[in-house]
């Protein structure tokens, strides 16, 4: 009998092609996406060594973080640099044959989004992209993570990485989850407890009754953050939810390559007895709808507590919250609720996809935005901006007064036009909250859709449980 085996283990030895004496393996590699911020030397190695990209038909570019929200997408660029890495990455997409969305293209949107939404991403594969939150398409239990531009260009010219195994983590989420609470909460909640050094060397596998209960959606948006809590990828052994959302989408395998698929699929869950190097567990009914009060993510607590005092916290940390309270602006001892906004931004890899505007909506129908807050609504891809069209989402959201974007990262990091001016303070659903991140000294609370659609409607950070 062979030993039992984590979900990652079974994946991780169906791709080893050479493994060094020293435990270094060679990893084949399924899916390669590509954006522009990270791509453009990559392709300058491979075009100055005399290289093709090795396969072609298994790497995806797109751009997203550079790409204006706003209609004028090509006069509207921010500056040189931006313009530079877009028109760098429609050039390489061409020159080299890879499968391309460009920014005129209803399929373009976060690489993140665009990915499982055609199929490229499947269960068991190794998909990997010069973009931290690669970890997102782990939902489909695929292993999936970051890589630099060094790697690019190496899994651009061989198609495999070289890498070293991680530990195994679980994460279990038992029970279920009560109302109002989602699978961002979810996901913050943990960060909570690991701190963002938590997962650091491990792949977090994500378990339990309250992620079997969860959408692909919302499986997405939990595995988006396990990057934010340290670890080097996040994943989710694929079920009958799984199966149906890849089911008929444009790259998924058809007729009896389905059916030939989904026998292998259906082996990818983690062996009874096999071993995890770090257990966490959570019961669904303890984790509320919870917000950032700091500039990293674990900074997180329920919406019905107070700003922490930095002696609330012990050793590094007390000098930490200090300065993140001060760059914040906020008073230790107010309430969470008490705090005024000045922007909502409701979008991003984290939590741009069709059920995240469609759970924003919910909250905003019928109701204006506060006076004086200004909000954003970004669809993560062209297809689910034309879908929450033909849904009457985006109506819903313009009635209010958000103002309804093209897809792109927009400003979940000031790499664009979209960001907050100095002191500004933003309602994000995106999932980094560090100084300047949205934009020069501006301010970022992380929070579900649902919670950023309830402070949308009352100018402060809200307990979307009062508007339900
Ligand atoms: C620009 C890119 C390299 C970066 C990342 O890797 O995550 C970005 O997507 C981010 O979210 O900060
Ligand atoms: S949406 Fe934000 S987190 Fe996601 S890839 Fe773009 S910049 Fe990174």
């Amino acid at each position: 009998m062979t030993a039992p085996k984590t979900l990652y283990d079974k994946i991780w030895d169906a791709h080893v092609a050479h493994e060094a004496d020293d435990g270094t393996c060679l990893l084949y590699i399924d899916r390669h996406l590509v954006h522009e911020v990270t791509s453009p030397q990559a392709f300058e190695g491979l075009r100055m060594a005399g290289r093709k990209v090795h396969a072609p038909d298994k790497t995806i570019a797109v751009p997203d973080h550079n790409v204006p929200t706003t209609p004028d997408r090509e006069q509207g660029i921010k500056n040189e640099e931006s313009r530079i890495q877009v028109d760098a990455l429609d050039k390489n997409a061409r020159d080299f044959g890879i499968n391309y969305y460009p920014v005129n293209d209803i399929r373009q949107g976060i690489v993140h989004i665009v990915g499982p939404e055609q199929g490229w991403t499947l269960p068991g594969m190794t998909v990997v992209c010069g973009d931290s939150h690669t970890a997102t398409h782990g939902a489909f239990g695929a292993l999936a993570h970051g890589i630099g531009t060094s790697e690019v260009e190496h899994v651009l010219a061989t198609q495999t990485l070289i890498q070293k195994k991680s530990k195994n983590m679980k994460v279990e989420i038992t029970g279920q989850l009560r109302p109002g609470v989602t699978a961002k909460d979810i996901t913050l909640a943990v960060i909570g407890k690991t701190g963002t050094a938590g997962g650091t060397g491990h792949v977090i596998e994500y378990c339990g009754e309250a992620i079997r209960s969860l959408s692909m959606e919302g499986r997405m948006t939990v595995c988006n953050m396990a990057i934010e809590g340290g670890a080097r990828a996040g994943l989710i052994a694929p079920d009958e939810t799984t199966f149906e959302y890849i089911k008929g989408r444009p790259h998924a395998p058809k007729g009896g390559q389905w059916e030939l698929a989904l026998e292998w699929w259906k082996t990818l869950f983690t062996d009874e007895g096999a071993h995890f190097d770090k257990v966490v567990t959570i019961r669904g009914e303890d984790i509320a709808p919870v917000v950032t009060w700091g500039t990293s993510p674990e900074d997180v607590l329920p919406i019905t507590d107070k700003v922490p005092a930095p002696e609330d916290f012990a050793g590094g940390k007390v000098e930490a919250a200090r300065r993140s309270l001060e760059y914040m602006g906020l008073k230790p001892g107010t309430p969470l609720s008490e705090i005024a906004i000045d922007a909502v931004f409701i979008g991003s890899c984290t939590n741009g996809r069709i059920e995240d505007l469609r759970a924003a909506a919910a909250i905003v129908k019928g109701k204006k935005i506060a006076e004086g807050v200004r909000g954003m609504v970004v669809p993560g891809s062209g297809l689910v901006r034309a879908q929450a069209e033909e849904e009457g989402l985006a109506e819903i959201f313009q009635e209010a007064g958000f103002e309804w974007r093209m897809a792109g990262c927009s400003m979940c990091l000031a790499m664009n036009p979209d960001q907050l001016a100095p002191e500004e303070r933003c309602a994000s659903t995106s999932n980094r909250n560090f100084e300047g991140r949205q934009g020069f000294k501006g301010r970022t609370h992380l929070m579900s859709p649902a919670m950023a659609a309830a402070a949308a409607v009352t100018g402060r950070l809200t307990d979307v449980r009062d508007l339900m």
